[in-house]
């Protein structure tokens, strides 16, 4: 991007967080274009997208949504494609979008778990992608509406691998600033200390909170589920020191207390999107989390069985909530 270009958002997987995104960078006139599926595309499409919850309502009526389908837009190229799809959508949406992505333009993982950002810079090249640690909550409570529901950190943005277009990268941080969402660029290694902290953070909390069916703060009052929190968090620690992971944290000690103390508190009353995707009979992504857990620990013969049998559990509960609860009802 030159000195006097604008950028060109395209928001793919205009989801919970991409709808967010995509409403807030509207709200300071960005040109943004939104690639997304279902009942809420179609929603935000004939309606309008609303956004409401803690940073304020605000609508992008109908005639100012800007869909890919329309022929014009697919021939475009975008400067920032910002990929909000479920990690087990990565492969498949990161293919279709790579093709839209300008030459010098950047690929932003908008995701939870790992394994992403490996697969997007198979398909659009180290130099295009970045990668993101998002710690805001949003819910799609209806299609057309997108709630945001906490804020634990300003978003993080950095480039996981070699330097990529920075004018770019300094302008997504700046637009998500001037639009009210806190952002930050930083290192090499402060992203990936923090897609690991946020990994930590999500594999404590979401499968427990989607087995039991209950929010965060419940996970953190009761000594049954501090102890399995525990396990999982010294679990992830022992494989981060066998892949020599830059954990934000001295020791498992250290983050079980900041997880306690700091970090639930304002996300207490948070169900889970693992919980959410359950419940909507959606699988989850227990496998960029917890299973990820499991399988790099087996590459290093570290036992993990709190984070084997979470996992486990989880895959159980997508399969029954998929085919019914079975004879007995
Ligand atoms: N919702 C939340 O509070 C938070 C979510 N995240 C992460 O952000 C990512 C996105 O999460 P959500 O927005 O909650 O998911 P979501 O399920 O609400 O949105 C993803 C959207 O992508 C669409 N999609 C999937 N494949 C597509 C394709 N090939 N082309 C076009 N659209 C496609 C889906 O139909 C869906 O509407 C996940 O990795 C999640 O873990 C991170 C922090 C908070
Ligand atoms: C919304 C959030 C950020 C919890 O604070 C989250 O990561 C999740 O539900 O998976």
């Amino acid at each position: 991007m030159n000195e006097s270009q604008s950028p060109t958002y395209l928001i793919y997987g205009a989801g919970a967080i991409g709808s967010v995104l995509g409403g807030f960078l509207h709200k300071i006139n960005r040109s943004v274009t939104f690639a997304g599926r279902g009942s809420h595309l179609l929603a935000i499409k004939e309606q309008g997208l609303r956004i409401t919850g803690i940073w304020g309502e605000h609508l992008v009526p109908p005639e100012e949504i800007d869909i890919l389908s329309d022929p014009l837009n697919r021939e475009k190229r975008y400067s920032t494609i910002l990929l909000s799809v479920k990690s087990k959508d990565t492969e498949t949406a990161a293919r279709e979008a790579a093709e839209l992505l300008a030459e010098d333009g950047i690929m932003v993982s908008i995701q939870n778990g790992l394994g992403n950002w490996e697969t997007i810079a198979r398909l659009v090249g180290e130099k295009r992608t970045v990668g993101a640690r998002v710690i805001f909550g949003a819910e799609i409570p209806v299609p057309g509406l997108a709630k945001v529901t906490v804020n634990a950190d300003d978003v993080l943005l950095g480039e996981p691998f070699c330097p990529v277009n920075r004018a770019l990268l300094q302008t997504l941080k700046d637009d998500l600033r001037l639009s009210g969402i806190p952002a930050r660029a930083v290192s090499k290694e402060e992203i990936w200390s923090a897609l690991w902290g946020k990994v930590l953070y999500n594999c404590s909390l979401n499968p427990l909170g989607a087995i039991l069916e209950v929010p965060y703060g419940r996970l953190g009052e009761n000594e049954e589920t501090r102890m399995i929190i525990r396990g999982i968090i010294e679990e992830i620690f022992l494989v981060c020191q066998a892949l020599k992971v830059p954990l934000p944290y001295k020791g498992a000690d250290d983050y079980y207390r900041f997880l306690l103390e700091t970090q639930l508190p304002p996300t207490r009353d948070h169900r889970a999107s693992m919980l959410q995707d359950i419940l909507a009979k959606r699988k989850t992504e227990i496998e960029a989390l917890n299973g990820a857990i499991s399988r790099l620990a087996r590459e290093n013969e570290i036992p993990t069985p709190y984070n084997d049998l979470l996992t486990l559990l989880i895959k159980f509960k997508e399969k029954r909530e998929s085919q019914g609860p079975g004879p007995q009802g």
